[in-house]
């Protein structure tokens, strides 16, 4: 049987959309057919039906009430499909035939604004990638706010994949080349290719100063968001870069390690630094907190500007009592702003433009009046969006949800619309009336006038009281069980009346409204910077908040290196610690001596005290005050760590293979301004592997890096390094026996540690006595075994001037692209260079 026009103008919208659900608009219902509709019908759990033809030609079909459609598409976009909304474009009523239909929109786990599956704290960012000679080019938006950055990431791809996940995003934009290569990898990630054959003209407001080679990625972008959206881009802002390296970069694995914004395990927020810090009392302000601790600054006058702010909030307390209060009242302005650009904000969300809108003019007079000029100064950047204010002054106090029936624009403000709603009030007053003078005239107290869509206005009059009816004036309309219903003509006048007036108002009522959010429209830009200026001001009295908690002090910066940390903590684990109380520490590290050696008994707290300097820079150079006593501190370009347990077990790669691959990262990657975190390197290997490496890797950053470094180890051999490495000091996590139990001080003292109680931490784990025993036995002869071993390593001196094969060795290992190996292939190379360094004794 041949296809009905209708299923025709199916087949032809849905050849475009094949990666996607077709939601078909038939009246009132969303429709999907054919595989769209026995596989919907399965995942949303809705009723298969079919239509038209009869046996095999039915057709399959499923649909969704069109009021209901937001959950159903959550539900699909969450499992990762898109979904094509097909409306009809054209009025039924005035059409002649088929109704034309269009798809208006694609939504898809990128670009899915709307609905609960939505995190208002967070954002929700669509990605575009380019591949590059040496890594990625990767570009990023939240189309519901408008927000945008740009960023390189060096590797392969799965150092793209992993940056990916860290920015929680769903759905990559790429080529057809760069799918190939990703589509293995790419687990729940969704891959969308945009073949750009028409290219959206990005406005260079937006690219000006981004460089050549993240503009393709940009470009993929807009032109993807354009295609799909087919709405305004207007709000999209300029795309944020490390420019000249004002941005201190953290990769994903330091990210993961130092636990800023997800714990190791499990991901969650609790026990990471973003769990501690968040205090605002906005969505905005929590959304800015998470990108200013994915990108912290590096660029030393634009974290003072923040730090004066800080500063000031902390010390007005009621100021900042009363501006947390103020901020509470304003909405979302940056997905309003995101909703107003698209057209689908509703009164609503017009009315809640205005209030927030209403609270600035006080958050500027309490800025104002606080006689601090910083916060004077503060209150200069907020932008009362005046014009705004006056333009929703049309907007009526309450608006209902839709905004097409009407009670959006207020009394007053349009006297045409008046006239109709005079007109419509006024015959509803007059019906009224006539319902008390027929309840008079007839003396049938049960008399009602009511109204349905079918008969309109009609006089009900019980059966029992029929007797009484004059029926002379009425017209008979409709017979129920126990009632009839009548009509006179002059109801009938004023009933044309009100309804024409009814209409003409809510279109006249949306068609105001509609004009209103078009003119909004034109002030998106400034309402996006109110809302990030506001944001800024939410995060600063959240550092304040947290500041005066937890005895944060404001750290001190120099243009030297040098690191001066006194009594610093370890703030999440601080507020971790039940009862007992943290042990501070000092960190300190100079010009000359910029890399500690930090030896101590397992669970002595060597990570703790790595992570607590990393996470003091991290919140120094993010405008934050830190936890010390005092800090003087450098401004650093980029943070590598090399810590714990990180077992990429999803992929497959041995723990070894993991700490070699960060470690690649770091050395290769790392400046004399960089700070480096290394969590016992070699543990995952035999003793002399793991020593070698570790030695080798530690005079190599001494040499050729010379950025700050912390590296802990368990092999008390590699203490003696402080003899030929200048810049090297020792210091140990201190431990004391007390009748023959270790009792862990968490206090770091200069000098290497001198023993490694490891068998008295497993007496700690209650392991049997009689292994324990044996152990200590076993130890003895070691440490006896051990001497010998010491004097050969340490004639390991690979920067000899007559140690060619040692430099040899050195040179090898400095040229080891362990990205490109397997681990047989590692294993391999370390036996030739042992055979090399055999050849040399
Ligand atoms: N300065 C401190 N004050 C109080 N408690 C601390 C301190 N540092 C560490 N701890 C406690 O000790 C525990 C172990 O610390 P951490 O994991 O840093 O030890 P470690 O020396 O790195 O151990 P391992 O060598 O086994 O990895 C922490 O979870 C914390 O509870």
């Amino acid at each position: 049987m041949a296809p009905t026009p209708m299923m025709q103008q199916y087949m032809q919208v849905k050849s475009d959309y094949q990666d996607a659900f077709l939601f078909f608009r038939l009246g009132d219902f969303y429709e999907m057919f054919y595989d769209d509709a026995l596989q919907a019908s399965q995942i949303l759990e809705i009723t298969l039906t079919s239509r038209g033809g009869t046996g095999d030609d039915r057709i399959p079909m499923c649909g969704v009430p069109h009021h209901a459609a937001q959950n159903y598409i959550d539900q699909l976009i969450s499992k990762g499909h898109k979904v094509a909304l097909c409306e009809q474009v054209e009025d039924p009523k005035t059409t002649k035939g088929m109704v034309k239909r269009e798809v208006v929109r694609l939504i898809t786990p990128g670009t899915h604004t709307e609905g609960k599956s939505i995190d208002s704290k967070s954002n929700m960012f669509l990605a575009a990638a380019e591949q590059l000679t040496d890594g990625f080019a990767l570009s990023y938006v939240d189309i519901s706010t408008g927000e945008a950055s740009a960023m390189y990431i060096a590797g392969t791809e799965k150092a793209l994949l992993q940056e990916l996940q860290s920015l929680n995003i769903k759905e990559l934009v790429v080529s057809e080349q760069l799918f190939l290569l990703l589509n293995e990898d790419s687990q729940d990630l969704v891959l969308s290719i945009e073949p750009m054959d028409f290219i959206y003209n990005a406005d260079e407001r937006l690219l000006s100063t981004c460089p050549e080679d993240l503009k393709l990625s940009i470009q993929r972008l807009l032109t993807y968001i354009s295609r799909t959206q087919k709405q305004s881009l207007e709000h999209i802002q300029p795309f944020v870069f490390n420019e000249n390296g004002q941005l201190l970069s953290i990769d994903f694995h330091s990210k993961r390690n130092l636990e800023l914004l997800q714990s190791i395990r499990g991901g969650e927020t609790k026990g990471t630094l973003l769990w501690l810090l968040d205090e605002t009392v906005t969505a905005m302000g929590s959304r800015k907190l998470k990108q200013w601790l994915h990108q912290p600054l590096a660029n030393r006058h634009l974290i003072e500007k923040r730090q004066q702010l800080v500063e000031v909030l902390i010390e007005q307390y009621f100021v900042r009592v009363e501006l947390q209060e103020l901020l509470k009242e304003v909405y979302d302005l940056e997905r309003l702003s995101g909703r107003i650009a698209f057209g689908s904000a509703s009164g609503r969300d017009l009315a809640q433009l205005r209030s927030s809108l209403e609270k600035v003019p006080t958050i500027i007079a309490e800025l104002a009046n606080s006689g601090h000029g910083t916060l004077a100064n503060f209150s200069d950047k907020l932008d009362r969006c005046g014009e705004v204010c006056e333009l929703l002054e049309a907007i009526s106090e309450n608006p209902p949800l839709s905004s097409k029936e009407g009670g959006v624009i207020r009394d007053g403000f349009h006297e045409k619309l008046d006239e109709y709603r005079y007109a419509s009030r006024n015959g509803k007053d007059w019906i009224a009336q006539l319902e008390q003078e027929e309840r008079v005239k007839t003396g049938i107290k049960s008399l009602k006038i009511g109204y349905n869509r079918i008969f309109g206005y009609f006089i009900e009059i019980s059966k029992a009281n029929m007797h009484l009816a004059d029926l002379d004036r009425y017209e008979r309309k409709q017979t129920l069980a126990n009632a009839e219903r009548y009509i006179t003509p002059e109801l009938k006048e004023k009933e044309t009346l009100i309804l024409t007036a009814e209409e003409e108002s809510l279109h006249l009522e949306y068609e105001l409204f509609v004009k209103i959010r078009e003119e909004v429209k034109q002030y998106i830009g400034r309402i996006q910077q109110l809302a990030s200026t506001l944001s800024e001001l939410d995060v600063f009295m959240s550092f304040a908040n947290v500041a005066e908690k937890y005895r944060f002090v404001k750290p001190a910066f120099n243009d030297s290196r040098e690191i001066s940390i006194i009594e610093g903590r370890h703030p999440v684990v601080e507020k971790m610690l039940n009862k007992q109380l943290y042990v501070p520490n000092d960190c300190v590290l100079t010009n000359s001596q910029n890399m500690l050696l930090i030896t101590g008994p397992n669970m002595s707290g060597k990570s703790t005290y790595m992570r607590q300097v990393a996470l003091t820079i991290v919140l120094a150079q993010i405008g934050s005050y830190v936890p010390a006593e005092s800090a003087n501190l450098p401004i650093v370009d980029q943070i590598f760590t090399r810590i714990g347990a990180a077992d990429d077990l999803v992929s497959g790669q041995s723990t070894f293979m993991v700490e070699m691959l960060e470690s690649q990262y770091a050395i290769t990657h790392a400046t004399e301004r960089s700070l480096l975190l290394f969590d016992e390197i070699g543990r995952g290997t035999s003793t002399y592997d793991g020593m070698a490496l570790a030695q080798s890797m530690i005079e190599y950053i001494h040499e050729h890096i010379g950025a700050n470094t912390l590296f802990s180890t368990h092999y008390h051999e590699l203490t003696a390094l402080d003899q030929s490495l200048d810049k090297l000091s020792n210091v140990h996590v201190a431990a004391m026996e007390q009748s023959g139990k270790v009792v862990f001080l968490h206090k770091v003292k200069k000098g290497p540690a001198d023993k490694s109680y490891g068998i008295h931490v497993a007496e700690l784990a209650e392991l049997p006595q009689p292994i324990l025993e044996r152990a200590r036995e076993l130890l003895a002869s070691f440490e006896a075994e051990n001497k010998k071993h010491v004097s050969q390593v340490e004639q390991l001196s690979f920067f000899d001037e007559r140690d060619t094969e040692g430099e040899e060795v050195l040179q090898a290992i400095a040229d080891i692209n362990i990205a490109a190996m397997t681990p047989l292939q590692s294993l391999q190379l370390l036996n030739d260079l042992q055979v090399k360094l055999s050849k040399k004794e």
